[in-house]
């Protein structure tokens, strides 16, 4: 059985390329994750994420212990099995998404107690029940359970939560021992925007043994230059050979700034989001398929693209789904949006490994500036 590595192959100035190996197979980074809440990147195919060139998709704890359950899908044979997706799948520890998405939450020590906000079933998320879910789908990822704050916060509120989540990381690192060889767990650095509590933490978690680094508590409502300025604050005390994930971000502009102040790896519901709501990402920025200008506009979106989905049909025909409210129209954004931000991924790695992610940087920055001609 293939155990979990990962290598840097290139580097330029703090971006990297690499590789981490998992039993499921590669991942090339700067990666990026399109997000599969329930069992399904929504809209669209297992094997269509895989052929736009995603290498790892993201499934949420919180909407899969909820439903189906986590028992169940072990049942079921791990979620690997059950939605037909044999690639790496990384889980997050459902944390997050108890303090966004439950009801009536409460954060105690030793973990979070809340309500469904399925049916208001009551239920209870501790360090050592996060990643026994997580071991229960089969994640080859796994994140340790956090406490991540909304910005902007109080110091002293950010200082709580980020020794809490250090306590979490020892616990949850704890509870991962005896998981089959090969996977992964990830911890995740806090601090909000306070410069020396993110120092701490991530030094702190670099003593721990993971196999990874999350830096978390950011994409959470602060302005891009503090998201940025957190990242170049932590990054030198980052291991510099072991993956860093930036979790929950981001916008196209988001990924290329952080790959180049040294993150590996991206997730974020955007594309895919944006592709049900009639917004395609290309590299003329983003096109609202909705507006009557395309109404009659036999290009397609971008004839240029090496994806499929960019070339295929008119803005005309989108335009037409996305006004009748078609399916199809959510499906073929969707694919258009995982292919795009597939395509920046291959443009970033292409960059670093032949030494001009500067210049690459300008060059994407200036054909989204110049618009949708
Ligand atoms: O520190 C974190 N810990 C665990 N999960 C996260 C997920 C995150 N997602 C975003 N931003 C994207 C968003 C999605 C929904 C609301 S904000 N920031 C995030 C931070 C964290």
């Amino acid at each position: 059985m293939t155990a979990f590595s990962f290598r840097v192959r290139a580097t330029d100035g703090t971006a990297r390329l690499g590789e981490i190996a998992t039993p499921r197979g590669v991942i090339r980074t700067p990666a990026f994750m399109p997000v599969g809440t329930q069992a399904t990147v929504k809209a669209m195919y297992p094997e269509q994420v895989r052929a736009l060139g995603a290498d790892i998709i993201l499934g949420n704890t919180y909407h899969l212990m909820l439903r189906p359950g986590a028992e169940r899908v072990a049942r079921l044979g791990g979620l690997h099995t059950f939605m037909d997706w044999p690639h790496p799948i990384l889980t997050d520890s459902g944390g997050f998404q108890v303090m966004s998405l439950a009801s009536l939450r409460k954060l105690d020590e030793d973990g979070v107690t809340f309500r469904s906000h399925l049916d208001g079933s009551e239920y209870r998320l501790t360090p050592e029940r996060s990643i026994e879910i997580q071991g229960l789908l089969g994640a080859d990822i796994q994140m340790q359970l956090d406490e991540c704050l909304k910005l902007p916060a109080a110091r002293e509120d950010i200082a709580r939560a980020m020794e809490l989540s250090l306590r979490w990381a020892e616990r949850s690192r704890r509870a991962f021992e005896g998981q089959p060889e090969g996977r992964a767990i990830f911890g995740i650095v806090q601090g909000g925007d306070q410069p020396d509590l993110r120092v701490e933490s991530a030094k702190a978690l670099a003593g721990m043994d993971f196999h990874g680094l999350a830096v978390g508590g950011l994409a959470v409502g602060e302005p891009q230059e503090v998201m940025l300025a957190m990242i170049e604050t932590v990054e030198p005390h980052l291991p510099a050979a072991k993956p860093r994930y930036l979790m929950g971000v981001g916008t196209p502009d988001d990924i290329l700034e952080a790959a180049s102040r040294g993150i590996d790896m991206f997730d974020c519901v955007m594309p895919t989001r944006a592709g049900r709501h009639a917004t395609a990402f290309t590299r003329f920025g983003k096109i609202n398929l909705r507006n009557a200008r395309h109404a009659e506009d036999t290009r397609p979106l971008d004839p240029d693209s090496p994806s499929e989905p960019l070339r295929r049909w008119s803005r005309a025909y989108l335009h037409h789904l996305v006004r009748a409210e078609e399916m199809l129209a959510g499906m073929i954004l969707t694919a258009v949006n995982i292919a795009y931000y597939q395509e920046l991924m291959a443009g970033i790695r292409s960059a670093i490994a032949e030494g001009r992610l500067a210049a690459f940087r300008e060059e994407v920055k200036a054909g989204w500036a110049r618009g949708d001609l």
